[in-house]
């Protein structure tokens, strides 16, 4: 598929746009036609020991796949046994035109009763998912899924999953495998949806790529096209200080190692040179345990106003082990002020659940200069209406946001989002479930530090530091903890 679009993350709304948009160039129900063949062929090649090709059929043109996949089992000869969902009399346009070309019979959805060799195809639902499944879907889905533990193949999307959030709504199969058509959508990426679409497949119907993207929305998944032209320059006679400046601070002598992380995911991801500035009470602590980071006392903000006299200090990391809320708004206000680059990871990010309006305030009005790097609870504490607003997605969560407070935000999790506060959104893929391990976090955070001090943008510092924490994950293995991730940041990309 052409590259640009691969990445493309449509919502189903959007994606409707582009049907519509489509259609006036191209035959409708020839897009469907492709559609189901793609099902259908997945079908066959996903699950050559089927006894029975089960295919499940909504009433819309999810539906109309699906007899479309039928239609195609049966002429290479597979067994099959479809069942509607509500009046087949009731279809129209494409889908009628689906089930006009399907010539074996169709049973109601009722009457299907799964059996052991069947692999369903569910065709229920996709994009047009509104509401919550009707209870006779749940209790299909409870059969298919609990009870007979059948392999499902989803076309679109798994029916009951919202293609725009990715929640479930009301009940949703659990498929081993789906077949989504030209973009993934939101659903596809972000959880639950994403480990409920099993192995995601993305087929090229035709429709052309500048419909595409004319009508999508700045979405993407995070890989490293997106970000390569913004990669530091590397020369080799790069002198130290060219390589840039960060600078981590430390919480205090009980609670050292988080900033100790950062510091040393700092240096491994290429800043040139990585100071902590720790309390005075903590620095035989933090001397026992550095080498090649330096180490400078700051206990208040007259320490730190001192040292924002050095121009080469730009770029800042605050609040992994950090503590402090009030030293923390203090400190913030003066880098703020100052211009400088800033990392609030933790309890920096804590430090103003108070007042979130006074952070905004200090790091609007100019080209975004704050990434935040919030896990769920924290967001909570920034963005208490966004959090509670059950109609947003995660994207549109990290999305309004990075608007609200002029910066880069980092919503962390399995599925994290990265967003800017121009609109642009991308979602991560490549971290596994073992990265999920205390310390992690201040990792991610000392990577975001040292991009942004190589003078990255603050976005593609973000986001190039998410996929890079993703592939340390990945090199490190199962089994990691936060100490093994610095050494696993893996080169930049070619
Ligand atoms: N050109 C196109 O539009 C293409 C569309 N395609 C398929 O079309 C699908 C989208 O089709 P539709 O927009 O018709 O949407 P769907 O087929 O996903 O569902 C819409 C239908 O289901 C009903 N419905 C929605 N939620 C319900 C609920 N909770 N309980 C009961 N009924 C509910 C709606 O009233 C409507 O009749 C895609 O997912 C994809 O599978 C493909 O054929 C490729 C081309
Ligand atoms: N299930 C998961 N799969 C992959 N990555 C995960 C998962 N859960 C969390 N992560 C990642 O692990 C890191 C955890 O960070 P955080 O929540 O701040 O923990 P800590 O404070 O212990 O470092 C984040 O980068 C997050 O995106
Ligand atoms: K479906």
């Amino acid at each position: 598929m052409h590259k640009d679009i691969d990445t493309l993350i449509v919502t189903p709304e959007d994606m409707g746009r582009i049907d519509r948009a489509a259609a006036l160039d191209l035959s409708s129900y020839g897009l469907m036609e492709r559609a189901g063949q793609a099902v259908a062929a997945a079908a066959l090649r996903r699950f050559p020991g089927a006894l029975r090709f089960a295919v499940l059929c909504g009433p819309g043109n999810n539906g109309g796949d699906g007899y479309v996949a039928a239609r195609a089992l049966q002429e290479a000869g597979a067994a099959v046994a479809v069942h509607a969902l509500g009046e087949t009399a009731a279809l129209t346009g494409d889908a009628a035109s689906a089930f006009a070309c399907f010539s074996g019979s169709v049973a109601p959805l009722s009457a299907y009763v799964p059996a052991a060799g069947d692999v369903v195809i569910d065709a229920l639902f996709g994009a047009g998912l509104s509401r919550d499944v009707p209870q006779a879907v749940a209790d299909i889905i409870e059969a298919v899924c609990r009870k007979a533990a059948l392999p499902v193949l989803a076309v679109d999307l798994p029916s009951g999953v919202d293609g725009r959030t990715g929640q479930v709504r009301g009940a949703a199969f659990e498929a081993s495998a789906t077949v989504t058509f030209m973009c993934r959508k939101p659903g596809h990426l972000l959880l639950p949806g994403r480990s409920l679409a099993g192995d995601l497949e993305v087929f090229d119907i035709g429709i052309p790529a500048r419909l595409l993207a004319r009508h999508a929305d700045h979405m993407r998944v995070n890989v490293p096209a997106i970000w390569r032209l913004a990669l530091p320059e590397q020369e080799g006679a790069i002198h130290k200080y060219g390589r840039g400046h960060l600078a981590v601070f430390s919480g205090p002598a009980t609670a050292t190692g988080a900033a100790r992380l950062s510091a040393a995911a700092g240096l491994r991801a290429g800043a040139g040179l990585v100071t902590l500035l720790s309390p005075r009470e903590a620095l035989s602590v933090n001397a026992a345990h550095l080498t090649a980071a330096m180490l400078k006392p700051v206990d208040g903000d007259d320490d730190l106003s001192a040292l924002l006299d050095d121009a080469r200090l730009q770029t800042f990391v605050l609040g992994p082990g950090f503590g402090d809320g009030a030293r923390a708004r203090g400190h913030v206000r003066l880098l703020a002020e100052g211009g400088r680059r800033l990392v609030l990871d933790a309890d920096g990010i804590s430090a103003f659940r108070d007042d979130p309006a006074a952070l905004f305030a200090l790091f609007s009005g100019e080209s975004p200069r704050l990434v935040l790097t919030p896990h769920d609870g924290e967001f909570a504490r920034l963005f208490p209406d966004l959090a509670q607003d059950g109609a947003l997605s995660k994207i549109d969560r990290a999305r309004k946001a990075a608007a609200r407070s002029n910066g880069i935000l980092i919503l962390k999790g399995a599925d994290t989002v990265i967003a800017a506060p121009d609109g642009r959104v991308l979602v991560n893929g490549n971290a596994p479930p073992w990265l999920a391990t205390a310390g992690s976090g201040d990792v991610l955070a000392g990577i975001v530090g040292a991009h942004l001090a190589q003078g990255m943008p603050a976005f593609e510092a973000a986001a190039s530091a998410v996929w890079r924490h993703g592939e340390a994950g990945r090199i490190a293995g199962e089994g990691l903890t936060a100490e093994d991730l610095p050494d696993a940041i893996p080169p930049w990309p070619e």
